[in-house]
């Protein structure tokens, strides 16, 4: 039987921390530090996580602006909000809601955000420091996933980790944090062969294929750690994650939940990596 580790519980612990030291900030007469969020087009899913990362910011009493535009904006309009954020004095990180509509190229909105404000870690500017493990901002889910192996009481260094998964927003960037804790890392993908096999080597398996259910006890050995990325949502319309709870759980060590898993952390790594920006921006 695994230990379930809900990231809804850790992350009420660091959104705790995080609503402090703004309270002290606020106290002491200072600005608030501030995301903002970019949202093209009417994605019902991309809107309902700009809401829950709207939500949070209230939560820990930091500033955010939503800046919603319509799916026919232009490459050049969007770039043009970028640059108007990137001078905007007052605003400490900018994310711009992935995917965007067709036609827009977000490799090129992500360039035009300053490196500085990047909370999301995707400019290849932090891409290459994480590379070189120097200082920038990281991705928030590959973030909240080591978070929640710390948090496990899992350190990394010497054991075999493999990804499911190579995206740059999170396979390509979870895999070289554990790489950077000294873990050996698989990273697998849809051209792996023996995929249950290889991940069945895992003492510690992260899922962030998107395929719902797919990662099923034969991939698990007795006591890894599972970490589950996926959010797919089923056909009655709820949340399900890329491995089969109900089967995994049985034979890992320990667990994560979709919902209630992965999900909450990255948002809270999203405040993490603000108020780092703002801390910057501050010169402290
Ligand atoms: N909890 C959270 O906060 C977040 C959750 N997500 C969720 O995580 C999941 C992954 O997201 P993302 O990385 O953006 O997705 P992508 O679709 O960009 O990447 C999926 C990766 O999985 C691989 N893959 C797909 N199918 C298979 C298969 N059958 N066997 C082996 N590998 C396969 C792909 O391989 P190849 O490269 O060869 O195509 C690719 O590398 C999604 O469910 C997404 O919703 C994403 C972001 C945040
Ligand atoms: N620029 C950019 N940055 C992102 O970080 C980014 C993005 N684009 N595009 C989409 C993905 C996905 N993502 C999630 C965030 C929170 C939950 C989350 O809070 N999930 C809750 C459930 C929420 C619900 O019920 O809908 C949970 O798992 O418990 C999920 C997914 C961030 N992403």
């Amino acid at each position: 039987m695994a230990q379930v580790i809900y990231g809804s519980e850790v992350s009420k612990d660091i959104r705790s921390e995080l609503s402090e030291q703004i309270a002290a900030l606020r106290a002491s007469g200072r600005r608030m530090p501030k995301l903002a969020v970019i949202l093209v087009g009417e994605n019902p899913a991309s809107l309902s996580y700009v809401t829950g990362k709207e939500k949070a910011c209230t939560q820990v009493g930091m500033e955010s602006e939503l800046i919603k535009l319509p799916a026919s904006t232009s490459q050049e309009e969007l770039m043009a909000v970028v640059r108007r954020l990137n001078a905007d004095p007052n605003v400490d990180g900018i994310l711009c809601q992935l995917p965007l509509p067709d036609g827009l190229d977000s490799a090129q909105v992500i360039r035009e955000i300053r490196p500085d404000k990047d909370v999301d870690g995707f400019h290849p500017i932090n891409v290459g420091k994480l590379h070189l493990k120097e200082d920038g901002f990281v991705p928030c889910t590959p973030l909240g996933c080591m978070e929640l192996l710390h948090r496990m009481g899992i350190n990394p260094a010497g054991k075999r980790a493999v990804v499911l998964g190579r995206s740059n927003l999170v396979g390509a960037p979870v895999a070289r944090l554990l790489l950077n804790e000294n873990a050996t890392v698989t990273i697998c993908h849809s051209k792996t062969e023996n995929l249950p096999q290889v991940c069945a080597e895992a003492d510690i398996l992260i899922a962030a294929v998107g395929r719902a259910k797919m990662v099923t006890a034969d991939y698990v050995k007795e006591g890894a750690a599972v970490i589950d990325v996926g959010i797919n949502r089923s056909a009655e319309g709820k949340l399900v994650g890329d491995v089969d709870f109900a089967s995994v759980e049985p034979k890992a060590g320990f667990i994560t939940p979709v919902p209630k898993g992965v999900g909450p952390m990255t948002i809270t790594m999203l405040l993490k990596n603000t108020l780092k920006a703002y801390r910057q921006h501050e010169g402290e």
